[in-house]
């Protein structure tokens, strides 16, 4: 069974389409890199992921439940993480990943938070209030809140975009390790081409609302005859693509 199974989904805000015809699907165990330029509708599929926003049209299946009917069943089994939303500020990091951790209805929460800072590099910083913390160290915090219940699926948005490259490198190294160990599927919107090259198994680009090319990184490097994935996506964005066929 597919993690996500997302069919013909489309999204308009007034006059704008910002998401049409969009489908795509997301295997156990892998992660699907959504690239595009700003404005090409990346947020609003997350959103609708998520069910924080309904679709105009379309059926997007989470873990087997239908989101339009039985989105709940889904939720509990997902996490998301992203720099635009903030942890509450006031509480600690250790606050933070409990308050998470009981809307979880995480078992045996506290051994789970020892493992989260553990593995994010967080035992300093877990009495210290969120909001004095620096980018980078939020971002750290947010990951390990989207990691709290243990998700079958999670969806980043620029998960690495305010690390240093070496704690984004720690970073990656444990997003990977908690796929490949639990299965877990990841859907990473992105604008660090580096990334996704090295974390996706699939891309789908992303223009003006349509999925308008997919395939591997290596394949996608192939097919437009460039150098890396990054000459690939300007390509695409600037709408001088030449695939080599
Ligand atoms: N709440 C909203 N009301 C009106 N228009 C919206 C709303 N949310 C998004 N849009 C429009 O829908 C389109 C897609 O926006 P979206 O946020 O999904 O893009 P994105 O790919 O995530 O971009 P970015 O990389 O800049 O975050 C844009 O044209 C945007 O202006």
């Amino acid at each position: 069974m597919d993690t996500i199974n997302v069919e013909n989904l489309t999204k308009s805000f007034g006059a704008v389409r910002a998401v049409e015809g969009v489908s795509f699907r997301v295997a156990p165990g892998t992660t699907c890199g959504l690239l595009g330029g700003n404005g090409a509708g990346k947020t609003t599929t997350i959103s609708m992921l998520l069910g924080i926003l309904a679709p105009d049209a379309g059926a997007i299946r989470v873990l087997g439940h239908d989101m339009a009917r039985d989105r709940f069943a889904a939720l509990a089994r997902m996490n998301y993480s992203s720099p635009y939303v903030a942890l509450p500020m006031r509480l600690t990091v250790e606050e933070n990943l409990r308050v998470y951790g009981h809307l979880y209805n995480v078992p045996q929460l506290e051994r789970r938070i020892r493992e989260l800072a553990r593995d994010f590099d967080l035992e300093a910083l877990l009495r210290r209030k969120a909001g004095a913390l620096s980018a980078g160290q939020k971002t750290r915090v947010a990951l390990a809140k989207a990691l709290i219940n243990r998700p079958a699926l999670i969806l980043l948005d620029e998960p690495t975009a305010s690390l240093d490259p070496d704690t984004a490198d720690y970073v990656r190294t444990g997003l990977e390790r908690y796929r490949d160990e639990t299965g877990a599927a990841i859907l990473l919107a992105s604008h660090n081409m580096a990334e996704v090259e090295r974390l996706c198994a699939e891309v789908l680009m992303m223009k003006g609302g349509r999925i308008v090319d997919r395939g591997t990184p290596a394949g996608l490097i192939a097919r437009y005859g460039r150098g890396d994935l990054e000459q690939v996506f300007l390509a695409i964005a600037r709408g001088t693509e030449s695939r080599a066929s």
